[in-house]
């Protein structure tokens, strides 16, 4: 370990390091304390020379990274997760989001089409249509008070996600009894519980509680739930194939096209995939996709309702490109939401839904700033840090400005990285911008969005949002809003 005790006092921090525990008691608590940690960490590598700074977990040594030409390099570079992250392949098995690099090349290969931009007029056929269930489910409160949401965002993303993935109805808005929404919102919380809890992380300890059998019994579930779809699909196609009754007619609901028929097709190994690696890619795409893109809703939504005139400036080019009308979004508007763009991008630029991630170094790296990354050690990717990193963001890094994305391009590729970076970045990025800006346009121009009531002596634009972090970074408070309607109150603008 001599060469990792070199590399931390090259990279002193001043935060204190304990025997034993090194800096893991800065993790100790809720999952409030989770977030404040990555914060605490993010500040001290913001304020070192090369914009890193040291962390033991334990016995294990991280670099901290808030500089982003050190987090290109790495990204570039280190392809394999770090160990911390094998616990999820209890849902996923070996789907690729967190599979071992020769399984993830591979799969990422075939993924990679299907999220083109043709397929994509096919999804933003699903995303109008859900949006038109999520203002149904709006209109219902609407003008009586605060409303948490997140709710009604995850709920529209997993209709969504679900019918884009496997052609499946989910009707999450309508009704959430359905049993795999019990069993995924379940399962993803028991993740984020022993994620955040280092006592749970051995196998060992963790496979003799009752809590992993319910765990598995969910999991099981979730697979046959899949697992029946696919071999219905299967059957679908290879009668259509008979009846040579496919069509290319992309624009109608007839003839979309799912994750879940775009994998079966995909080559995949020898003889396709297997229904095993079509399961686990089906499984990746819904836990990515869903509640990352409500989360970057939500922020976007309460963004809306701390500045007015941004919501304001919205409001005016949506009236530029749809009228009065309340038409679906077409795929020839979304180039025109230009602001709208701008302030989802400076919102996932302050709130990133996924503000850390890491990679595990296997060789010995040498960063453009000379300094040595130790093999055995991880990277902590410190995305929250990143975006608000003076040297690229400059002095006002703190503030919302979303014209920061219009007045000049990024000082430097990796600065802005919501969506990761390099060969192992996020591959829906198209799909949930697409997404929130379908449903974000639709909200916005049928309500008026209003900070949540509160008490008087707290300003909302002014009080910070108070965050935490459970697989990803969220509001404490459930991204509370109200909600006016615009027929009601368009004189006021
Ligand atoms: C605002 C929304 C989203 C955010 C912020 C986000 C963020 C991310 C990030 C940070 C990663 C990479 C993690 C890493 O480098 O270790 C990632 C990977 C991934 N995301 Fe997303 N994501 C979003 C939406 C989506 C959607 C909608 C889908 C699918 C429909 C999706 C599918 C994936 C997949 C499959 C990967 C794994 C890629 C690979 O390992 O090759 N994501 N996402």
């Amino acid at each position: 370990k001599r060469d990792i005790y070199a590399l931390e006092k090259q990279l002193r921090s001043g935060l204190r390091s304990l025997p034993f525990l090194g800096h893991g008691y800065l993790f100790f608590g809720n999952n409030q304390t989770l977030m404040k940690a990555f914060q605490r960490l993010g500040r001290a590598a913001i304020k070192n020379e090369h914009g890193l700074c040291p962390l033991w977990i334990g016995t294990k040594f991280y670099t901290v990274m808030a500089d982003c030409e050190a987090a290109d390099f790495v990204l570039k570079t280190a392809l394999a997760k770090d160990d911390i992250m094998k616990m999820a392949t209890l849902f996923l098995g070996n789907g690729s989001i967190f599979a071992p690099v020769p399984i993830w090349k591979p799969r990422r290969r075939v993924l990679i089409p299907t999220f083109g931009t043709k397929n994509m007029k096919h999804f933003l056929w699903i995303f109008n249509k859900q949006s038109n269930v999520l203002t149904e489910q709006l209109d219902k409160v609407a003008g009586s008070g605060t409303v948490s949401i997140w709710r009604y965002y995850t709920a529209y993303t997993m209709d969504s996600i679900a019918e884009a993935t496997l052609g499946y109805q989910m009707h999450a808005q309508t009704n959430s009894g359905h049993p795999f929404l019990q069993a995924f919102d379940t399962g993803l919380e028991q993740c984020a519980i022993r994620l955040c809890s280092p006592w749970l992380h051995s196998d060992v300890v963790y496979h003799n509680l009752p809590i992993y059998k319910k765990l598995v019994a969910m999991k099981n579930y979730m697979w046959g739930f899949l697992k029946e779809l696919i071999d219905t699909k299967r059957k679908e196609m290879k009668k259509a194939e008979k009846n040579k009754q496919e069509t290319n007619d992309c624009d109608s609901n007839e003839s979309m096209t799912t994750f879940l028929e775009l994998l079966i097709r995909s080559p995949g190994a020898d003889d396709g995939y297997t229904d095993t690696e079509v399961l686990e890619e089906l499984m990746v795409i819904m836990i990515a996709g869903n509640d990352t893109s409500a989360v970057g809703s939500s922020f976007v939504t309460l963004m809306f309702a701390r500045h007015p005139d941004v919501q304001e400036k919205v409001l005016e080019e949506l009236q530029q490109v749809f009228g009065e009308s309340d038409r679906p979004v077409s795929s020839k508007d979304l180039p025109r939401l230009k602001y709208l763009d701008a302030v989802i991008k400076e919102t996932l630029r302050l709130y990133p839904p996924v503000p850390v991630t890491t990679r595990k170094i296997e060789k010995e790296i040498i960063l453009p700033s000379g300094i040595k990354l130790i093999p055995g050690t991880g990277a902590l990717m410190n995305i929250w840090a990143i975006h608000r990193n003076p040297r690229q963001w400059g002095d006002d890094a703190e503030q919302f400005r979303p014209e920061r994305f219009l007045d000049s391009p990024l000082k430097h590729p990796a600065a802005f990285m919501p969506f990761s970076h390099g060969p192992r970045n996020c591959v829906g990025y198209q799909f949930a911008m697409t997404s929130m800006k379908t449903v974000l346009s639709s909200v916005l121009r049928r309500y008026k969005i209003l900070p949540a009531e509160h008490s008087p002596h707290s300003q909302p634009s002014i009080r910070p949002i108070r965050l935490k972090f459970d697989l990803m970074m969220k509001d404490v408070d459930g991204f509370q809003i109200q909600l006016e309607h615009r027929s009601k109150q368009r004189h006021s603008y």
